[in-house]
């Protein structure tokens, strides 16, 4: 049962094994994080230290071996896979490094088919592309987009459902500095004005002022938060 202090994620303890024998590598090692609706939580850390795993188990695309991860007050492991599908395209939107965006499909018909997966059959994709600026791309596909457009045109899609939380890989990686602020900044504006909870992972340190709370992953462990 949610209530307006409920948490979008709340994961508690959780530990992620990965790959086996010899190789086995404990990605999460009691891994705990809140996050309000309204953040935007950057994780930073060295390659390897299990900031994709965080977001796997938050998108429920893992599960962890222990620990609990609740979305909005659901906890993810009560749901079956049929429900735990549609729990995330309805709740939790994915934004990931380049856009990732069907090259056949014109901006609005990404939005449109997102809609529809999700069971959204009448999705207006207009005031969302407006909302990110991209309302006079509308008719464009990814092949006709700056990188900087294609990578709103990814958060407009993400953002097409009304997620409560919205994970997002790397959003910056093709981007110049420039356009590393100004997705930042989208994605800050829609945390605060929308409520939206956003967990971002990132290498790049330039654009963590614009964060709410900035976390290491060091070695699995979630760490101390860092000053920026
Ligand atoms: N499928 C897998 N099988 C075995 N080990 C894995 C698997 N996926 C990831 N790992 C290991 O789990 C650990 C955490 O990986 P993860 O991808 O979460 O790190 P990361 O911080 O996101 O790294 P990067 O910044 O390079 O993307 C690493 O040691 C990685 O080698």
């Amino acid at each position: 049962m949610s209530t307006d202090n409920t948490p979008a994620l709340d994961i508690s303890n959780t530990v992620l094994e990965l790959g086996d024998g010899d190789s086995r590598v404990r990605a999460l090692d009691d891994v705990s994080v809140t996050v309000m609706p309204g953040e935007l939580v950057a994780i930073v850390g060295p390659s390897g230290s299990g900031k994709s795993s965080l977001l796997a188990i938050a998108g429920a695309l893992a599960h962890p071996d222990s620990g609990t991860v609740r979305v909005h007050g659901t906890d993810l492991a009560t749901l079956s896979k049929r429900t735990r599908a549609r729990f995330r395209l309805r709740n939790i939107g994915f934004v990931f490094q380049s856009g990732n965006l069907l090259p056949a499909l014109t901006a609005a018909d990404q939005l449109r088919l997102a809609g529809r997966l999700a069971g959204n059959r009448h999705v207006d994709p207009a005031p969302v592309l407006e909302s990110v600026g991209m309302g006079h791309r509308a008719g464009h596909r990814p092949g006709e987009l700056s990188g900087g457009e294609r990578q709103r045109v990814g958060i407009a899609r993400a953002l097409v459902n009304h997620p409560s939380l919205l994970l997002v890989d790397e959003p910056t990686a093709a981007l110049d500095r420039q356009r590393s602020h100004e997705v930042v900044q989208l994605l800050a504006d829609r945390a605060h004005d929308a409520g939206v909870a956003v967990v971002m992972v990132t290498h790049d340190r330039d654009v963590l002022e614009h964060c709410d709370r900035v976390l290491e992953m060091v070695d699995g462990r979630l760490g101390i938060p860092v000053a920026v």
